[in-house]
C-alpha cells in the first residue's frame, strides 16, 4: 500500500538509486518505492570553491552521481533504467561544507564546530529520466532540486563528543552524525524535513514526481514526438564545461563519456569533447521553488515549464488515452512477481547467503559465489534481487564492487541461528509448499490435496522429512509464541496441555511468561521421539512430553488445553471428535486456548489464511465466530478473542458450569 500515489506511477519501471546509503534505501523503500541499487562510481571531488552556494555543490554532486549510473547501466548492466535517482547530503556551518569525516580527528573537528550552534543540512537530489529510442540511443532528462533543514546541536562536552565518536557512528555520515540513531541525542531542535537530515527529502521528492508524472513530463511512446527541448545545458561547475570530473580517458571503457562514438548514448553535438553540456537534458525544474514557472495550456493540452534561471522550456502534449490506474497496476505487478520474490528468498536462504553475510559481512558477489558454490553471474543476480527486496543491502564506500550485508530483516528472521529465525519454515515453503502450489491447477480442478502427487515416494516418510516439518513448525511457532502466551491473563491456570504441541516451542514460551504453569506437550509418538532435537539447552521440568493420538488416546489432565494451528487442519467431523474428548477431560472453569488464523466474517481475508487453504489436505479456515460456535457446542464459552501481532489470533474459552477460575483479559 503506497501512501503517495505518485510512487505507484513507477511500478513496472526500472528505478535505480545511485547511492549505497542504507538510510536512503530505507527511506525510499518505506515509501513503497521498488528500485535497484547501483552505487555511483562518481568520486565526490568537485571543488567546493567553484560553487556560489553550498546547495549548488550538493545538487551538482547528486547530478553527477545519477548521470554516471544512467550512462553506465546500458553498457555494464545491459539495461537502461527508466529513472536514476542521485542524492548528496552535506552539512554547512559557518560557511564551511562538512561531508563525511575521514577519521576520528576529522569527526571531532566537525562535531565540535557544530556544538551549541544551528547548522544547515542540504540534500541535493537529481532525477535522471532515461528514454531509450528506437535506434537504441538514450535521451536523458534531468530534474534536480535541493532541500534545506536547520538543526541545532546542544553544547557538547568533550566527553560526550568522544563517546559519540568512539561509538563509530559518525564515520560514514555527512557532518559526522546520524540523527536517526545515537546522534539524535546531540540535537536540540530540527526545523524542516527530518528525513532530509537522515539523507533523503522524501516529501520534496514525491512532489517532484508529482510534477513529472501528473504534468506528463515523461517522454512516452505517445508523447515523445511532441517533446521539444529548447535548452539542453547542464548548469555545472566550471570544470565540467571542459571535462566532467568522472570522465575517464580510458577509451576502452564504454561508460566513459569520451569512449567510442559507437556507444548508444545520444550526443546532440556529435562526439565533441565539450558535449557534456549537450546531452539531451532538461535542466532543473526547480532551482529552488521559485526558479520555475509552470504554464498549463488546457486548450492545447500542453504543459510548459519555464525556468527563470536557465530559460528552459519544455512542451509536452498530454496523452489522449486514459492510463491504467496506478494502484491497480502496482497491485497486479506485486501479485505477478510474488512467486519470483519468494523463490529468490528461498534460494538465498537455502544457499546460506544470510548466514554467510552474517559471519562475513561485506563480501562481494564473487566472494559470495565462491563461498556458496554458485556461479558469479547467478550470485550477482540473486544478491541484487535480494537488495531490491530489502533483504540485503550494499555497504557504503564499496566502489567499484558492491559489498553486501544483511538488512535488519535478514538478521532478525533469515539467519538460521536468529532468535526468531524462519529458516526452517522457509525450507518447508521451498521443499513442501512450493511443489504443492505448482500443482495448484490440478488441486483446484480435482478438489483434492496434491500431497500424494508431490510425495517423493519412499523418502517422504523419512526422519529427515519429519524433522523438516518439525523445524518449520518450531521456527514459526517461536515467532508467534510470545503473542499467544501473553494474549490473556492465565494466572489462574496451573496445568496446561498443548495438544499437537510438536517440538514444545509454544510450551517453553508459556512457562517463561507464566511462572506457575506446567505444560504437557501431547503429540504423536514419532514427533515426541524427535522433539529432543529442539529442546532448549536448559530444559525445565515444567515442560514434559507425552506421546499419543489425540483422537484415540486418553488426554493428559490439565486445567488449560492449548490448541495452536490444529483445528484448521480438521474437518468439522474430526473437530467435533477432538473437542468432545477435550470437553470430557475438562471440568467447569477449565480453559481452552486457541491459536489460529481467524478469517474475516465475510471470508474476505486475511489472504495468508485463504492462501494456506489452497494447500491444505483437509479441514478449512474459519472465522473466530465460527470457532466460537463450534466450541460452544462442547460447552466452551468464548471469553476473549485477541488479534495478536503475529499472524495468529488467540481465543480463550472457558468450560461452562460452576467455575472457580475467572480469567481476565490482560
Ligand atoms: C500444524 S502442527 C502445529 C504444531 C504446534 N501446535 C504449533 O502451532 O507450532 C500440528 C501438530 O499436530 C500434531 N498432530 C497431528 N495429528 C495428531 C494426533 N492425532 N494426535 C496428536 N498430535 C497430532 C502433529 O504431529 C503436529 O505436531
Amino acid at each position: 500500500m503506497v501512501l503517495n500515489p505518485v510512487i505507484s506511477k513507477l511500478v513496472g519501471k526500472l528505478v535505480v538509486l545511485a547511492s549505497a546509503s542504507p538510510r536512503r534505501q530505507e527511506i525510499l523503500r518505506n515509501a513503497g518505492l521498488r528500485f535497484e541499487v547501483v552505487p555511483s562510481w562518481f568520486k565526490e571531488t568537485l571543488s567546493k570553491e567553484l560553487f556560489k552556494a553550498p546547495y549548488e555543490y550538493a545538487v551538482e554532486t547528486a547530478r553527477q552521481k545519477a548521470l554516471e549510473v544512467a550512462r553506465r547501466m546500458p553498457f555494464k548492466h545491459l539495461k537502461t533504467p527508466d529513472m536514476v535517482i542521485g542524492a548528496d547530503t552535506i552539512v554547512t556551518v559557518d560557511g564551511m561544507i562538512l561531508e563525511k569525516p575521514v577519521d576520528k580527528h576529522d569527526a571531532y573537528r566537525m562535531l565540535s564546530s557544530l556544538s551549541g550552534k544551528e547548522h544547515s543540512v542540504f540534500t541535493g537530489v537529481a532525477i535522471v529520466l532515461c528514454h531509450e529510442k528506437e535506434n537504441e540511443e538514450v535521451d536523458y532528462q534531468l530534474i534536480d532540486f535541493y532541500e534545506e533543514t536547520k538543526v541545532k546541536f546542544a553544547d557538547l562536552s568533550e566527553d560526550m563528543l568522544w563517546e559519540y565518536i568512539n561509538s563509530g557512528e559518525p564515520m560514514d555520515k555527512a557532518g559526522g552524525y546520524g540523527i536517526q540513531a545515537l546522534g539524535g541525542m546531540l540535537v536540540e531542535y530540527v526545523h524542516g524535513d527530518f528525513l532530509n537530515v537522515v539523507g533523503f527529502p522524501l516529501n520534496h521528492f514525491c512532489k517532484k514526481l508529482d510534477v513529472i508524472y501528473n504534468h506528463r513530463f515523461l517522454f512516452s511512446d505517445k508523447t515523445s514526438e511532441s517533446v521539444r527541448l529548447i535548452h539542453n545545458c547542464v548548469p555545472s561547475a566550471p570544470e565540467l564545461t571542459q571535462k566532467p570530473p568522472n570522465a575517464r580517458e580510458d577509451k576502452s571503457n564504454p561508460s566513459s563519456p569520451s569512449a567510442s562514438p559507437a556507444h548508444k548514448l545520444k550526443r546532440k553535438n556529435g562526439n565533441s569533447k565539450a558535449s557534456e553540456r549537450s546531452w539531451t537534458l532538461v535542466n532543473s525544474l526547480s532551482k529552488g521553488t521559485d526558479g520555475e514557472t509552470k504554464l498549463h495550456d488546457s486548450e492545447n493540452k500542453s504543459t510548459s515549464i519555464i525556468s527563470r534561471d536557465e530559460g528552459i522550456k519544455l512542451n509536452v502534449t498530454a496523452e489522449e488515452d486514459s492510463e491504467p490506474k496506478k494502484e491497480d497496476l502496482q497491485r497486479i505487478y506485486e501479485l505477478l512477481d510474488g512467486f519470483k520474490a519468494s523463490k529468490a528468498l528461498f534460494t538465498a536462504s537455502k544457499l546460506g547467503v544470510f548466514d554467510l553475510l552474517h559471519s562475513k559481512p561485506g563480501l562481494d558477489a564473487e566472494q559470495v559465489a565462491q563461498e556458496v558454490k554458485a556461479s558469479v553471474k547467478g550470485a550477482e543476480c540473486l544478491l541484487e534481487a535480494c537488495v531490491s527486496l530489502g533483504l540485503l543491502r550494499t555497504k557504503e564506500r564499496t566502489c567499484p564492487k558492491p559489498a553486501y550485508e544483511n538488512t535488519d530483516l535478514a538478521t532478525g528472521f533469515l539467519r538460521s541461528d536468529a532468535g526468531f529465525s524462519l529458516h526452517g519454515y522457509i525450507q518447508h515453503c521451498n521443499d513442501t509448499l512450493w511443489p504443492l502450489f505448482s500443482h495448484l491447477e490440478s488441486a483446484v480442478k480435482e478438489g483434492t490435496s496434491q500431497r500424494e502427487k508431490v510425495k517423493k515416494s519412499k523418502d517422504d516418510n523419512s526422519q529427515e522429512v519429519k524433522l523438516r516439518f518439525m523445524n518449520a513448525m518450531h521456527s514459526s511457532a517461536k515467532v508467534a509464541a510470545k503473542a499467544i502466551a501473553t494474549a490473556f491473563d492465565l494466572s489462574s491456570y496451573k496445568t496446561a496441555c498443548d495438544l499437537g504441541g510438536c517440538t514444545g516451542a509454544m510450551a517453553y514460551e508459556f512457562i517463561k511468561v507464566h511462572s506457575e504453569l506446567s505444560v504437557t506437550v501431547f503429540d504423536l509418538p514419532a514427533v515426541v521421539e524427535l522433539s529432543e532435537y529442539f529442546h532448549p539447552q536448559h530444559t525445565d521440568n515444567r515442560v514434559s512430553f507425552k506421546a499419543g493420538d489425540f483422537f484415540k488416546d486418553e488426554l493428559p489432565k490439565a486445567d488449560l488445553f492449548i490448541l495452536v494451528r490444529i483445528l484448521h487442519d480438521l474437518t468439522d467431523e474430526k473437530l467435533h471428535v477432538l473437542l468432545s474428548k477435550i470437553a470430557a477431560a475438562s471440568t467447569p472453569g477449565c480453559g481452552l486456548l486457541l491459536g489460529e488464523i481467524f478469517l474475516e466474517e465475510d471470508r474476505s481475508g486475511p489472504s495468508c489464511g485463504l492462501l494456506q487453504a489452497l494447500s491444505m489436505s483437509e479441514g478449512k479456515q474459519r472465522s473466530a465466530a465460527e470457532y466460537s460456535r463450534l466450541l460452544k457446542r462442547h460447552g466452551f464459552i468464548t471469553a476473549h478473542v485477541k488479534h495478536t501481532n503475529s499472524l495468529l489470533g488467540a481465543m480463550l474459552c472457558v468450560k461452562a458450569g460452576t467455575t472457580t477460575a475467572s480469567p481476565a483479559h490482560s
